[in-house]
């Protein structure tokens, strides 16, 4: 893996505790421009609330996060203007229309109006939506509405995505199109911190996969890395390190808790 320069992102022994559950254990990571990060974990691991800490919705925690080199605490505006972020689970507006609410949002991060419109009717069209640009989103399907919130994480142009899910509800052909969307958005050099569940995309978008499990990184590189030779996918890997071989067992307990 190159390594590029200084990192835009410095994790020093972070730990969070929710009461005394403590869900991040002391994570140190590294992240360098233009890398594309999967974020993988089990259910409960402890990944939105890395990205939480990462996009500053949380500040209760222990250990240091730069970005840039610069503790984030102590300059969130400047580095929130920097960060494209789509979360899990978003409320959207849904009274507005796409463009109502993208001139909203583009209003938050500091656009000029005419330079909002013209961009997110520009997006609206690449992501297939452009004709229901003035239609309320409350008429949206599931796959409609996370176009919008892509759109929204990404049209101020930020130097660093952080998406959570972001591919859930897509459609094969969008689905498609964002995984080739992340590779360009690297290769123009952003740096892209990816929080999926969905295997076989991780495996072929990133450049840099992160397990971790229990609030701790288990493990960290590539995915020929972690195949170390092998030919496992990255879902038996996933199985593999985080102790879940078994998952044809539970299938059967399920159905026997039924009987
Ligand atoms: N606001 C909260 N209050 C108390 N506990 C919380 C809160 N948010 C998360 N947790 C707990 O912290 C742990 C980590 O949750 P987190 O949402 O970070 O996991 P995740 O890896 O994103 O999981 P998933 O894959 O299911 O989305 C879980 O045990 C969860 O119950």
């Amino acid at each position: 893996m190159e390594l590029k320069s200084l990192p835009v992102i410095s994790i020093r022994n972070l730990k969070k505790s929710y009461g005394d559950k403590q869900v991040l254990k002391g994570i140190n990571l590294e992240i360098y421009p233009g890398q594309v990060i999967g974020y993988i974990g089990p259910n409960g691991a402890g990944k939105s609330t890395t990205v939480k800490v990462l996009t500053g919705l949380i500040n209760d925690y222990e250990g240091e996060v730069l970005f840039y080199g610069k503790n984030i605490q102590d300059d969130i505006i400047s580095i929130k203007a920097k960060i494209g972020y789509v979360p899990e689970n978003a409320e959207i507006y849904e009274v507005l229309t796409p463009l109502e609410y993208l001139d909203f949002v583009g209003k938050l991060y500091g656009m000029e109006e005419s330079h909002i419109a013209e961009r997110a009717m520009k997006l609206l069209t690449a992501f297939g939506i452009n004709t229901n640009a003035d239609q309320r989103m409350d008429t949206f399907s599931k796959g409609m509405r996370q176009k919008v919130l892509l759109i929204s994480g990404i049209i101020h142009n930020p130097e660093i995505i952080i998406l959570d899910e972001p591919l859930s509800g897509l459609d094969a052909n969008a689905v498609m199109m964002v995984k080739e969307l992340i590779a360009l958005l690297a290769q123009d050099g952003k740096t892209i911190f990816y929080c999926s569940h969905m295997m076989d995309v991780v495996e072929k978008v990133s450049d840099r996969i992160l397990l971790i499990n229990n609030g701790e990184i288990i493990a960290d590189g590539s995915f020929e890395e972690l195949r170390e030779g092998g030919n496992l996918t990255l879902e038996h890997i996933f199985a593999k390190l985080t102790g879940k071989e078994e998952s044809n067992k539970e299938a059967h307990h399920v159905l026997d808790a039924l009987k």
